[in-house]
């Protein structure tokens, strides 16, 4: 489905309530798969979710996580683990290109037995779940953070725990950090020191519920309209002040764009008036990647120079980010330089309209793009996708009054 946008008022006014972080979530289910003393709260109704739970009522045979980076990472850690369950683990084209070499030389030195299926360091891979014994295992931390969460999240149900010797620059480390809050609040011990992850053995857990937040990623879109509008006050549940989720960085980033946040019980109100913006944007992304698309756009809107650094790893996420938003943004007239870890636009001042965005199964190039419509009408394609994390995205943004028809 490809849908025309284009904005009717400037000025934006709106109350939503955010699915939760599907980060969170998917930690909280491997978990709970693990302890069912936990309950789980504002559960993310992102697809990455419900894959996540269709697989966890599985024991043998194939399963699809589509999409999902982290269903594949953590259920590789979790079937690994777990005694009599014989799975293939596999997932769309592009999952099959995302490397998972790291994760699994780590399990397998904890004695795991696990199988490449067709390319060596890539899913699809074939495990047979046993009991793993290791006390410690060694694992390069600088291609995704996801490997250790993997690792962490499957370290309590182990005899002995687990120590995760870290090598490499940690990459993402708030996700590692997520990882081991959320098991604090479970009951679970553990603790990040220098390059050392250290997770407790448990055998039961005090039964508990535990809330996910809404997902600030989510939130970013809101952030980059807000920040393009020419007035906006935009409330936001239910978020906290202390979020374990990296990307409420995005509080301090669009202040940059004249984007005020203000905490107010359980939301979160992002304001927009006159205040004078930053002429350019220097930021290193590497604790928040999944924001480089939506900044990058937001500055393409504002005719801002940006030079985005930390960005080695999106061209192993969905797509390869850093191309796709070359080739995108450029449609517009802009010019862009990347490298592999960086990202620099420099802005033309008046933009092409009725671009036609290609989204490259990533739902991050779609609502990375969508907030442009209050500068220019534009084109999405493949609009659909937006389901990977947030499938109310285009229900939500209509609510601000930002007009989308489908074409074909
Ligand atoms: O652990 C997580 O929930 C995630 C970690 C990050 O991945 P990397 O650690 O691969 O950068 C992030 O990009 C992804 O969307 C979610
Ligand atoms: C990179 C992402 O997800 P994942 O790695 O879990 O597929 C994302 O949501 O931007």
């Amino acid at each position: 489905m490809t849908i025309s946008l284009s904005h009717t008022r400037k000025e934006l006014e709106g109350d939503l309530k955010i699915t939760g972080s599907k980060s969170e979530s998917n930690r909280l289910l491997i978990l709970q798969a693990l302890f069912p003393e936990i309950e789980i709260e504002n559960l993310s109704n992102s697809d990455d979710s419900k894959v996540m739970q269709m697989a966890l009522e599985k024991h043998s045979g194939t399963i699809d996580i589509h999409h999902a980076g982290t269903a594949m990472r953590f259920l590789t850690a979790y079937f690994a683990s777990r005694e009599n369950n014989e799975v293939v683990l596999t997932g769309s084209k592009r999952m099959k290109e995302r490397p998972i070499r790291l994760l699994v030389e780590a399990l397998r030195e904890m004695g795991a037995d696990i199988e490449y299926m067709k390319d060596d360091g890539f899913p699809p891979l074939k495990i047979n779940g046993k009991k793993l014994g290791a006390k410690s295992v060694k694992l390069q931390a600088n291609v995704s953070s996801q490997y250790v969460s993997a690792l962490m999240l499957i370290a309590p149900s182990l005899p002995n725990g687990l120590e995760i010797i870290l090598h490499g620059k940690i990459t993402s480390t708030p996700y590692i950090l997520m990882t081991l809050e959320i098991m604090k609040h479970a009951g679970i011990e553990g603790k990040l020191e220098g390059n050392c992850v250290k997770i407790e053995p448990v055998k039961e857990l005090t039964s508990k519920s535990i809330a996910v937040e809404s997902d600030w990623s989510s939130a970013s879109y809101f952030y980059s309209l807000a920040a393009i509008s020419d007035r906006a006050e935009i409330r936001l549940s239910n978020y906290r002040e202390t979020s374990r989720q990296g990307d409420c960085c995005l509080s301090s980033i669009y202040r940059n764009f004249g984007v005020e946040t203000t905490f107010e019980k359980n939301s979160i109100v992002l304001k927009k008036g006159h205040k004078k913006r930053a002429k350019r944007l220097s930021e290193d992304l590497a604790n928040s990647p999944d924001i480089a698309q939506t900044i990058a756009v937001t500055c393409l809107a504002l005719n801002m120079e940006c030079n985005l650094t930390g960005l080695h790893t999106l061209k192993i996420k969905e797509t390869d980010r850093l191309q796709a938003l070359k080739t995108e943004i450029e449609k517009f007239g802009a010019k862009v330089a990347i490298t592999s870890d960086s990202l620099r636009l420099f802005p033309v001042g008046k933009l092409n309209e009725n671009v036609r965005i290609a989204t490259y199964n990533d739902h991050r190039m779609a609502m990375a793009f969508a907030p442009l419509a209050l500068r220019v009408p534009l084109e999405i394609e493949d609009a659909g996708v937006v389901s990977k994390s947030y499938p109310d995205f285009w229900k939500d943004f209509s609510k601000l009054g930002i007009e989308s028809s489908e074409i074909e």
